[in-house]
């Protein structure tokens, strides 16, 4: 009967990793980010979604400590952004940046650059090569590997310092269902380790498969956020109902 079963306690929410809070950055005269606040937490997984010119990469950027912002600030475990903070996320992007090296030499490259002891990096290395189905073509050269490998190996270099949070910004945009597959499952593997993930995406589908959590930029602001499936099911802004619905929306149509 309602009321008479003891409450469940509530489990705790994870720790908070990641606080936006007034992000405004300005460019050209103009506000591209514009009052951002977001509050990310260990081991979630985010998905910002947005139109074109939103400013999906900059937010990313920003979160990343690569741009600073003109307003407001990012802490990352309640501490302004640092060197060390910027070790404990890493980012993805579009296009793989990849070293002209060898499979193997990108590794033990990010390895290093993360300070990982050189009596751990061989080991650390192959268990990359292992989540990245790489462990094959370690020898060959980097550039010559598909486009799938090779986001598979930027996967593969960014989660091997063992980062707390990775950012993604569409990572998979010009892969193909089993390239995608394969960058989602690491992506998986990752969270199952409580690593939190961020990702930039045009794709629906993907946003459910590999959200719990939906931010809807759109003109530098945040237009929506709430739980992927709740969005996706009733949207509220017209751009995302559109886009729900596979229909196009124009800027002229408002919000
Ligand atoms: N460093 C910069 N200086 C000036 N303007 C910039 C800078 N970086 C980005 N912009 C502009 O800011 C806006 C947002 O860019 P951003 O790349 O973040 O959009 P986005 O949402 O990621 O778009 P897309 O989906 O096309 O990748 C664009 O109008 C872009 O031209």
């Amino acid at each position: 009967m309602p009321g008479l079963l003891p409450q469940a306690a509530e489990a705790p929410l994870p720790p908070v990793l990641l606080q936006a809070r007034g992000l405004r950055f300005c460019a050209g005269g103009r506000a591209l980010i514009d009052g951002v606040d977001l509050t990310l937490r260990a081991g979630s997984r985010t998905v910002i979604l947005g139109p074109n010119g939103a400013g999906k990469s900059l937010l990313l950027r920003l979160l990343h400590g690569l741009i600073a912002p003109d307003q407001g600030r990012v802490t990352w475990n309640d501490q302004p952004l640092s060197g060390q903070s910027c070790r404990d996320q890493a980012m993805v992007f579009q296009r793989p940046v990849l070293l002209r090296r060898s499979v193997l030499a990108n590794l033990r490259f990010a390895l290093k650059a993360r300070g990982i002891p050189r009596a751990d990096r061989a080991a650390r290395a192959l268990e990359a090569l292992d989540r990245a189905r790489l462990t094959d073509r370690a020898r060959s050269p980097a550039r010559v590997l598909s486009g799938g490998e090779q986001q598979r190996l930027a996967l593969a270099v960014a989660l091997a310092g063992r980062p707390r949070m990775l950012l993604l910004d569409e990572p998979t945009a010009s892969l193909d269902p089993a390239s995608t597959d394969a960058v989602e499952r690491m992506m998986a593997e990752a969270n199952a380790t409580g690593i939190a993930t961020v990702m930039v995406t045009h794709d629906a589908g993907q946003a459910r498969r590999v959200g719990d959590d939906l931010v809807f930029l759109q003109d530098g602001r945040i237009a929506e956020a709430g739980p992927v499936s709740q969005l996706l099911d009733h949207p509220r802004s017209r751009p995302l109902r559109a886009w729900t619905e596979g229909r196009l929306w124009l800027p002229k149509d408002g919000a």
